[in-house]
């Protein structure tokens, strides 16, 4: 296991929201957590990522412990958000700021592997030249997604990393993540409100309602055969496929 949370709780003030909650993600494994806005999915990946810190419950991620440095803990786990704009600088081509991760980190060969990183999330070199702003959404993420796998973590989260795109390059992107994850053996853990995202990149789910953990099992299972009247509710919402979208 590369990831395993035990019975983590957080308490905001007199707001429980997370509540009790175990999970685990194999070396290479895939875990998605699906649940509607504040049901307490992207808490649980701010303390894995150590951006906040629970009020109970343990977390092993690897060999990390308390005393790890930031450049340890950077190569063991990386986080992809909603929106990369944010997180990309704005004076930096896309070459520079795969370079100045890679720099950090000690890596030989920077041209050749910022070309990797590149090939990997289906870019060029003109992207490589390329600012934020002269990039597409669809873009821009991948560029996010490369730099965060620059440093070879053993664990990715992705915090809604395909909520913000369009349908098509959503699905453009969640073939990428999973090709990328067989071609590097990186985990995943895959934070989204919206079940039907999760069937190509993710093997397992938990699904999340008010803090707790409602369902959990291999998505295939979770998606054919839910059991909790809330995950049944959830699934109903997914377009089948086969499904065509109707003019008005
Ligand atoms: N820093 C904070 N201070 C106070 N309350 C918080 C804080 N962060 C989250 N919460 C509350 O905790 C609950 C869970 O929030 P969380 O963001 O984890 O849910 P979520 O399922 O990820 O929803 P969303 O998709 O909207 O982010 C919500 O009720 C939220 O308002």
């Amino acid at each position: 296991m590369i990831l395993e949370v035990t019975d983590l709780r957080k308490v905001f003030g007199s707001h429980v929201a997370v509540d009790g909650v175990s999970f685990g993600v194999g070396s290479g494994g895939s875990l998605a957590i699906v649940g509607e806005s504040g049901s307490g999915k992207t808490t649980c990946a701010r303390i894995v990522a150590g951006l906040e810190r629970a009020t109970a419950g343990t977390i092993r991620l690897g060999d990390l412990t308390d005393k790890s440095d930031r450049k340890s803990r950077a190569r063991m786990v990386q986080m992809v958000f909603q929106d990369p704009y944010q997180s990309l600088d704005r004076r930096q081509t896309v070459a520079s700021c795969l370079d100045e991760v890679l720099k950090f980190h000690g890596r030989d060969e920077r041209p050749r592997r910022t070309k990797e990183l590149l090939d990997l999330v289906g870019l060029d070199q003109r992207h490589a030249k390329a600012l934020p702003k002269q990039l597409s959404g669809g873009q821009r993420q991948r560029v996010a997604i490369a730099r965060a796998l620059a440093p070879e973590p053993r664990l990715l989260i992705l915090d809604e990393a395909v909520a913000a795109l369009d349908v098509s390059i959503q699905a453009q992107v969640l073939n990428l993540l999973a090709d990328a994850r067989k071609a590097t053996g990186v985990g995943y853990l895959f934070i989204t409100h919206d079940l039907s995202v999760v069937r190509h990149v993710c093997d397992d789910v938990i699904v999340m309602h008010r803090g707790k953990i409602v369902e959990a099992g291999p998505v295939e299972k979770v998606l054919t055969s839910p059991e909790a009247d809330y995950t049944r509710k959830l699934v109903g919402s997914i377009p089948r496929p086969g499904w065509v979208p109707t003019r008005a």
